[in-house]
């Protein structure tokens, strides 16, 4: 028999033996998005992203997945719009997947799985003045999340596959640049769902803005691969441990509200 979407038991992972449901949590995530439970809201305006590949600076391991990361002292590389008040600065993107391709997001619609998802995160430059101080504050940080699927090759992804092996052990940080995050978005980025939630990682705050968008992007099952050739462990450790699962247990919506943008 087949397992049914969602009825995966989750490998433990250490990071995942840490606090599954934050102490006094009511806007945790990731969650599944019930679609007809979302309510259409013709007051959300488009997203408009605007990103300057030359921000781009490195890609670090960091033993839950890898991070590339931006220079976030100026804004060059922001995202305003869609259910957002201020403006936000781009700080990173990383992904979260599976050890096979019947799971690995974070996120569900409908409680279908997807093999992968991007997670672009941006923090409220109107109102603070560092990601560390916003990642604490209600209204601080913006994450767009995209489901991957797998079909054709993503040409633009394959610059950062082509050097995720410089990356495999936790702690390595390798020099990249000029890599446009915006060619990771769906060309459709007017149709999404937003709620308020939590980073799905430690220290889980209650901070995010989530904009999950309705459009998946396709990635090559070879590409996706050499994702699962990473390692939570650094190169010291005896036992090595490949990077696959790095993704949360879905978290109860406790009364909240998800919009679409879309009807
Ligand atoms: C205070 C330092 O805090 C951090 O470094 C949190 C980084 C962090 C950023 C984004 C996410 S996610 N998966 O919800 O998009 C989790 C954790
Ligand atoms: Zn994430």
């Amino acid at each position: 028999r087949m397992q049914e979407a969602g009825e995966y038991t989750m490998k433990m992972h250490p990071m995942w033996q840490g606090p599954l449901v934050a102490p006094g949590g009511n806007r945790q995530s990731p969650i599944d998005i019930r679609v007809r439970k979302s309510v259409f809201d013709p007051h959300l305006k488009p997203l408009t992203p605007d990103y300057d590949p030359r921000t781009c600076s490195q890609i670090w391991n960091n033993g839950y997945s890898f991070l590339v990361e931006y220079d976030d002292t100026t804004d060059k590389s922001t995202l305003k719009g869609g259910p957002l008040e201020d403006n936000f600065r781009l700080c990173q993107f990383h992904f979260h997947w599976g050890e096979s391709n019947a799971w690995g997001s974070e996120h569900t619609v409908d409680r279908r799985l997807f093999p992968a998802e991007l997670h672009m995160v941006h923090w409220n430059s109107d109102k603070y003045s560092r990601f560390e101080e916003a990642v604490m504050e209600e209204n601080g940080l913006a994450v767009i999340g995209v489901f991957l699927k797998i079909g054709k090759r993503h040409e633009g992804l394959q610059k950062l596959v082509d050097v995720l092996p410089a990356v495999r052990h936790k702690d390595s940080v390798v020099e990249f640049t000029r890599f446009d995050p915006a060619c990771l978005l769906p060309t459709n980025i007017d149709d999404y769902w937003t709620y308020a939630g939590s980073l799905t990682t430690p220290p889980l705050t209650e901070a995010v803005t989530w904009i999950i968008m309705k459009q998946h992007i396709e990635v090559s099952h070879d590409q996706l691969a050499v994702f699962r050739s990473l390692l939570f462990t650094s190169a010291e450790e005896e036992v090595q441990k490949s990077m696959v699962n790095n993704f949360r247990v879905q978290q109860s919506l406790q009364g909240r509200t998800v919009r679409s943008s879309f009807t």
